[in-house]
């Protein structure tokens, strides 16, 4: 199932999944795994963690933009990182895959690759999933996890005086995202990333102009000047196309007394959001703790009509890094990758610098 072997429709379901399976090794937990009715997945300390997200053509992503490969770690990452957010540890992924028969064959045995490497890096296989034929490429992954015998870090736990740490990137994948949809960068998978043979791919669902950041979607893609190479935007695409969640992050949380988590998918802002409301708390986030690391200036300069403050927005309201953001009592000394970057106290929703912000703080679909 690699090189010119034709489409997904010349292997046929059955030939599909015997492909996909030799590219996904099981893990460590699972006894039963692709080829019966159902996986048979171990739980060590009792309970099962289980989450699952969809990634669909168009609405997530584009296969103009993203490899095979790519889009494999991001559909595989979105749902490891929900199960890191409850201070569990990943033990296997179910992988529902719909894509058109004409579908190479090499590009899904790429995705393959890119779902089994992600679910490796978190200490994880692949348990089963489900493949069918339809108009778009679209996947949804279901996460199973363990808590070793700890409580779950749940979204309703945020006590007053809590400090709000984050463990991973903010604002990349939404830089990123920008510079792709301004054109101001060529993504990898235009120049040599998906095969030549790949069908037409369907044009983005979302107006552009309703893709965040907004001023980064209004740049005209055609006048947009070649620019030389520049790793530190570069590195910013990737991060949009293959988000690297710190999953080891979320069992430390509940190991130092996290007393809630979840991951940024939505935003800084939004999610932060989730944890204020179920806790019946209001967090407050201060600025000159955030990290803004200087490729998102860089970013920020490089789009033709970005604002000064768009680096700054793209670390609140971005989203799809999946970093992990917690709070922790004020007595936990954090470990160096969590960045306290606000606190926790009485009162409701999210405040910048003791300010509402304005804007939706996120992404939400249907909006
Ligand atoms: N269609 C649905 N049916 C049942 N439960 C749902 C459905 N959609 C979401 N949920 C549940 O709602 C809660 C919040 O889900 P949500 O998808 O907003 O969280 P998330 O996966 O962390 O975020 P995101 O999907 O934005 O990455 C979860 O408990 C989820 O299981
Ligand atoms: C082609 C294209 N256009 C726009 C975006 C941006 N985007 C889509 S969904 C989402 C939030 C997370 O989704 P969910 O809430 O489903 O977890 C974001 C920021 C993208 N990734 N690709
Ligand atoms: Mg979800």
């Amino acid at each position: 199932m690699t090189g010119n072997d034709g489409s997904v429709a010349d292997l046929g379901e059955w030939g599909v999944i015997a492909a996909l399976r030799a590219r996904m090794p099981a893990g460590p937990l699972t006894s039963v795994g692709i080829g019966d009715d159902a996986a048979v997945v171990g739980a060590p300390s009792g309970n099962v963690v289980a989450a699952v997200d969809m990634l669909i053509e168009g609405r997530h992503f584009l296969r103009d933009w993203s490899s095979a490969y790519d889009i494999g770690v991001k559909a595989a990452a979105r749902s490891l990182s929900d199960i890191a957010a409850m201070g569990a540890v990943n033990t296997a992924l179910l992988v529902a895959l719909a894509a058109p028969g004409t579908l190479p064959a090499s590009w899904a045995a790429e995705l393959a690759d890119g779902l089994a490497a992600e679910a490796t890096r978190a200490g994880a296989g692949i348990a089963g999933g489900d493949t069918a034929r339809a108009d778009y490429v679209t996947l949804a992954v279901t996460a199973l996890g363990d808590l070793a015998g700890r409580l779950p870090v749940l979204r309703s736990g945020a006590r007053p005086g809590d400090v709000v740490a984050v463990a991973g990137l903010l604002g990349h994948s939404a830089a990123g995202l920008a510079l792709l949809m301004s054109g101001v960068l060529t993504p990898p998978a235009a120049t040599g990333g998906a095969p030549a043979s790949v069908p037409p791919t369907v044009s983005p669902v979302i107006p552009p102009a309703s893709v965040p950041p907004a001023d980064a979607a209004a740049a005209p893609p055609a006048q947009a000047p070649a620019p030389a190479p520049d790793d530190a935007l570069a590195g910013l695409v990737a991060a949009h196309l293959r988000p690297a969640p710190i999953y080891e992050a979320g069992p430390e949380a509940a190991l130092l007394g996290a007393t809630a988590m979840i991951d940024i998918s939505d935003g800084l802002i939004a999610d932060l959001g989730h944890i204020a409301t179920a806790s019946g708390v209001q967090v407050n986030i201060s600025t000159p703790g955030l990290p803004i690391a200087p490729a998102l200036l860089k970013a920020a300069k490089a789009l033709p009509s970005t604002s000064g403050t768009t680096a700054l927005e793209w670390v609140l309201t971005g989203g799809e890094d999946h970093a992990l953001v917690a709070a922790f009592p004020p007595s936990v000394t954090l470990p160096p990758r969590w960045h306290p970057i606000g606190e926790v106290r009485e009162g409701t929703g999210v405040t910048v610098d003791n300010a509402t912000h304005a804007g939706p703080g996120g992404w939400q679909h249907f909006r």
